[in-house]
């Protein structure tokens, strides 16, 4: 039997009882729930990472649904064991989730979509900059009172004007990444850009390189030792992520073997942990998985986390575009009446919501806004 776990409880005669793992940002989101008939009981555990046994015991006998850790089928039977029908993610990211277990206990599984997008680029924007003006050894170098005046040689780095920049995923965050990086000044020439034909083309191609794939099978060790010999010698490589992406134990043989390479890393292999020797190396500037830390994005993940669960209780259909979330993050203003973002509606059989405007559409026929729905891959509308 897993020991108790200490608790901060909000509305206790709510009659539906939401877990969350870990206390998140801002109020709205405790508001959203306690108004809502809802039993909020946040972990107030000290420890970072909880246990399968910590969340088995958090779940109890009762428990309707759970906000966010690593979850798999002896979870996801335990929370349905206990009645629950609903999980969120507090990320986009959800590989820590296994969606199947997930559907073979018929439980939704939100995640965060939307509101992070601008806030991780500007981190993989400042991790590309930092690491390229070695900003991170030039700051420690000051502090430790070495400055003793200017130098021709001193802490030289790269220029990027006129510089190679690659993306690898350009989805949301990617293509955001490339928006930030292809500023120009005034009276430039536009900034070009090519798809590339393979990954490898990037990498050999590139002065800076940016990683926004999703971590599945297929992008595990994608920078791996054979692509990052085939990368310029003087490239910066950034990671904001997921770790496993990239080799990492190859990664600082490569940087020990190229000091001029640099790395901006945001997340690891091993997180929270960094393989043997990375932190010894001044060439690479690592920060610990702050991409979407902004105040209002990290507020707006909350809300949304809560949203999802929430609208899985009140029996709510998917909203139909996880891209366009703003309207459940009006601070003052009543959310739609749906879960914002549910990651295996489809295998579930969930409804989508559609906004009044488009029913309407939809009733008299309006080619566009069909095209609009199957672009956003949304097309089982089962109802409207
Ligand atoms: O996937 C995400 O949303 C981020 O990595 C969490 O900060």
């Amino acid at each position: 039997m897993a020991k108790p776990i200490s608790i901060e409880v909000w509305n206790p005669s709510g009659k539906y009882r939401v877990v969350s793992t870990k206390s998140m940002p801002g109020t709205r989101w405790i508001r959203l729930l306690a108004d809502n008939d809802c039993r909020l009981e946040i972990c107030t555990e000290t420890k970072t990472i909880l246990s399968v046994d910590d969340i088995l015991a958090l779940i109890g006998d009762r428990c309707d649904v759970q906000l966010t850790e690593e979850w798999g089928e002896v979870l996801f039977s335990a929370l349905k064991r206990a009645g629950g029908t609903a999980f969120s993610n507090m990320a986009v990211g959800y590989n820590n989730v296994d969606v199947e277990a997930a559907n073979r206990n018929g439980i939704a599984v939100g995640n965060t979509p939307g509101v992070l997008t601008e806030t991780t680029a500007e981190l993989a924007a400042s991790l590309s900059l930092a690491a390229a003006r070695r900003i991170v050894e030039a700051d420690q170098f000051m502090r430790a009172g070495l400055y003793d005046g200017w130098l021709p040689h001193l802490f030289v780095g790269n220029l990027l004007k006129g510089q190679t920049v690659g993306v690898i995923g350009a989805g949301r965050i990617g293509s955001a990444y490339a928006r930030m990086m292809f500023l120009k000044a005034n009276g430039e020439q536009p900034v070009t850009w090519k798809r590339a034909a393979t990954m490898e083309d990037v990498l050999r191609e590139a002065d800076v390189i940016s990683l926004h794939p999703v971590l599945d099978k297929t992008t595990y060790h994608l920078i791996n030792p054979e692509r990052l010999a085939i990368m310029k010698k003087e490239a910066v490589l950034v990671n904001a992520s997921r770790g496993p992406v990239i080799d990492e134990v190859a990664l600082v043989e490569h940087l020990k073997a190229n000091p001029m390479f640099r790395v901006g890393l945001d997340v690891f292999e091993d997180e929270p942990y960094m393989k043997p020797g990375l932190a010894d190396m001044k060439n690479a500037v690592v920060v610990p998985h702050i991409a979407s830390a902004s105040k209002w994005t990290r507020e707006g993940m909350a809300t949304l986390a809560a949203l999802n669960v929430l609208g899985k209780i009140k029996g709510y259909p998917v909203w139909g575009n996880p891209n366009l979330v703003e309207p459940f993050l009006k601070e003052d203003a009543t959310p739609p009446a749906a879960c914002p973002s549910i990651v295996n509606a489809k295998q579930l059989g969930r409804y989508y919501y559609v906004p009044p405007a488009i029913v309407k559409a939809l009733r008299t026929g309006a080619r566009s806004i069909i095209l609009y729905l199957s672009v956003q891959d949304h097309t089982p509308l089962h109802e409207v």
